[in-house]
């Protein structure tokens, strides 16, 4: 089975979904980022913390582009079936790390209702880090229920569906290269 059209458009489960971002747009800010995260963290050795498994590539690069002293481990938690949150974040693999007195950078790929980012942090809070920051791919505003606000966002996104570079549709397309939007009724 094929999930691409001559249009660009690829398909799963039965979606179709558009081009969004370009992979070339999302390396962009991922340098852009890196930065900021190098200028302030650069003396402290920052931990970075891989919410698995949607952040592994925006997770990969970051951490990779930042450049200095610093280290990396992951948690893997789920909350969502198909395109929607339970409102149940499950924790599939647990935090090993001592993170007391620790600068943690969250490095999320998608803070949309915020309800997983919200979880994690009351958690994290409890094992007093030095500082707690958020890093994410994408934030969607419009939908975001828990009153968090990310320190590094990559892109502002509208509050619709979206797949590609880590995000999925049921284990799906997580390696398409580009990001991609659901289509709208009548876009076809
Ligand atoms: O702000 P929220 O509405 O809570 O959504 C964000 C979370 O949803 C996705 O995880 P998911 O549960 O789909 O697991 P996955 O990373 O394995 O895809 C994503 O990776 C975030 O962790
Ligand atoms: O828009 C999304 N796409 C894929 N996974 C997600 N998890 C939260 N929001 C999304």
């Amino acid at each position: 089975m094929t999930n691409s059209d001559k249009d660009n458009k690829v398909s799963y489960n039965g979606l179709n979904f558009v081009p969004f971002i370009t992979h070339e747009r999302i390396q962009q800010r991922i340098s852009e980022i890196a930065a900021e995260i190098a200028d302030r963290f650069h003396d402290k050795c920052p931990l970075f913390l891989c919410v698995l498994t949607g952040a592994f590539p925006f997770a990969a690069d970051l951490f990779r582009q930042t450049g200095i002293d610093s280290e990396i481990s992951f948690i893997r938690l789920k909350s969502y079936n198909g395109t929607q949150t339970s409102g149940n974040v499950k924790e599939l693999i647990g935090l090993t790390e001592d993170i007391k007195d620790r600068h943690v950078i969250i490095v999320e790929d998608i803070v949309d209702t915020g309800h997983t980012i919200s979880h994690l942090l009351d958690d994290l809070r409890n094992r007093q880090p030095a500082s707690l920051s958020v890093a994410t791919l994408l934030f969607k505003p419009e939908s975001e229920q828990c009153g968090v606000k990310p320190d590094y966002v990559g892109f502002n996104i509208p509050p619709a569906f979206i797949i590609g570079f880590g995000l999925d549709l049921d284990g799906k397309a997580r390696n398409l290269r580009d990001i991609y939007v659901i289509e709208k009724q009548g876009q076809e």
